[in-house]
């Protein structure tokens, strides 16, 4: 159930914009402008966040890695955030669009890589989405549009990644263990997103479910028996919320106990589905919450846990991480499977191989709502044209409160 979303959008903006309103109404120019403004701001809001959290000076950050599936262009939005950060010129960047809801644990995947193979590097990762890609007026031939509309929202997170902590300054919260990707074959056309003049046009498959708890024992498999685990019940599990179904699906599928999937079930909840800044959402809550509980690691008391993402079309699969623990005394370690339809994540303790490189999570930016007075007319006409006066932020996620899946359409005051 989805209780309530975020959205740059307001009613104001949809006011002046008849044209995302309506059904394939050409409306690119309007979602881009107001994209390409918004998406480095929320990235903004989340990146500030974790840099605060990690408490180090922004000179120290050597990599940049940027994810977004709403909005292309040049200068990209790393560019664009890198200059709202102050960060130095001199950060390489890796800008990745359209990759979907697997985009979180792809970035994982990636930072690991980097952060393993330059020493003393810190990677700052940064996923900033908006369903104003998507957002459009109803049509009873597309339903599966209609159920993209009833589960998207908007939101951003950061994490930094490295892979040799500094024990005075900083305090790792995960270790990855491993990471790959795996597709799933002929699954290429269950999730699609084509870019037309009316925008980002999506197809869902409604057996997309079905597709992922048919698959999951066998990649789950694969990615976690080098690691001498076999009961998915031992493990924490952060799972991408690409809906409902799909959560329910897996659940039933492993025999998960009930409570494994509460992280994920709440961030769904709480801010729908935010593509890839979800699978970073759901670290966040379940460190969160480990720590309000007093847990003995950031995984829910537990050594290993597993990541899973969800995307177009295929099953990646991806990482180990190791998971550090803010919380206690434990560090705690990671395993990470990114697929295209799935990615995931396992952790276990870091003491099993204290030699071992891996990457170290400095901060995440998690969940907590802040009001904040955003910008006015004047401040928003010399930018994307958009003429919000006031958001929220979540997350660095902007954004508007609105109603539920199952209440009226057109998005009314929330
Ligand atoms: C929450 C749902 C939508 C409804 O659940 P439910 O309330 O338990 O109901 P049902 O599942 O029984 O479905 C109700 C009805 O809706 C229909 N339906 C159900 N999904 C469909 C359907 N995709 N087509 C067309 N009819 C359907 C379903 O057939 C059924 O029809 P009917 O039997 O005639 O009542 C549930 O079906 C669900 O979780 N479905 C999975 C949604 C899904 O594919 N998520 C993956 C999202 S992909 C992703 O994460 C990112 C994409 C993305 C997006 C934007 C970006 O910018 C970038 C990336």
């Amino acid at each position: 159930m989805i209780k309530k979303r975020f959205m740059v959008l307001t009613e104001e903006f949809l006011k002046n914009s008849p044209n995302m309103c309506e059904y394939m109404t050409p409306s690119l120019n309007t979602r881009q402008d107001l994209m390409i403004t918004e998406i480095p701001m929320l990235g903004k809001e989340a990146a500030t966040k974790a840099i605060d959290e990690w408490g180090l000076p922004r000179s120290k950050i050597t990599h940049l890695i940027f994810c977004t599936t709403s909005g292309i262009d040049m200068p990209s939005a790393d560019i664009r955030l890198i200059k709202l950060l102050g960060l130095s010129p001199s950060v390489n960047r890796l800008m990745m669009y359209q990759q979907g809801c697997s985009g979180g644990g792809m970035v994982l995947r990636l930072a690991k890589d980097i952060a393993e193979n330059n020493k003393g590097s810190r990677v700052l990762v940064v996923c900033s989405e908006t369903m104003a890609s998507i957002f459009c007026g109803p049509s009873e031939n597309h339903v599966d549009l209609l159920v993209g509309q009833a589960l998207f929202g908007d939101g951003a997170a950061a994490i930094i990644v490295g892979s040799d902590p500094d024990s005075e300054t900083e305090r790792p919260l995960f270790e990855i263990v491993s990471a790959n990707q795996t597709f799933i074959p002929n699954t290429e056309m269950a999730i699609r997103l084509q870019m037309r003049e009316e925008g980002l046009i999506l197809h869902l498959d409604k057996e997309t479910p079905d597709i992922i708890s048919e698959n999951i024992q066998n990649v789950l498999t694969k990615a976690v028996s080098p690691h001498g685990l076999s009961d998915w019940n031992s493990l924490f599990w952060v799972v991408h919320p690409g809906g409902r179904r799909i959560l329910d699906n897996l659940e039933l599928k492993l025999n998960l106990n009930k409570h494994k999937l509460r992280a994920s079930r709440h961030v769904l909840s709480e801010y729908g589905n935010m593509t890839s800044a979800c699978a970073l959402f759901v670290i966040d809550e379940m460190r969160r919450k480990s720590l309000e509980d007093g847990k003995s690691t950031t995984g829910e008391g537990l050594d290993w846990g597993v990541l899973i993402g969800v995307s177009q079309l295929p099953f990646a699969c991806g990482c180990r991480l190791k998971m550090g623990n803010r919380l206690s005394r434990t560090e705690a370690r990671w395993c990470s499977t990114e697929w295209k339809l799935l990615a995931r994540m396992m952790l276990h303790r870091r003491m099993a191989f204290p030699n071992r490189m891996a990457s170290d999570w400095k901060g995440t930016n998690g969940c907590a709502d802040r009001r904040k007075k955003l910008r006015t007319n004047e401040d928003l006409s010399n930018g994307g044209g958009s003429r919000m006066t006031e958001r929220w932020w979540s997350n660095g996620g902007g954004v508007r409160r609105t109603k539920a899946p199952n209440e009226s359409w057109p998005i009314e005051r929330g």
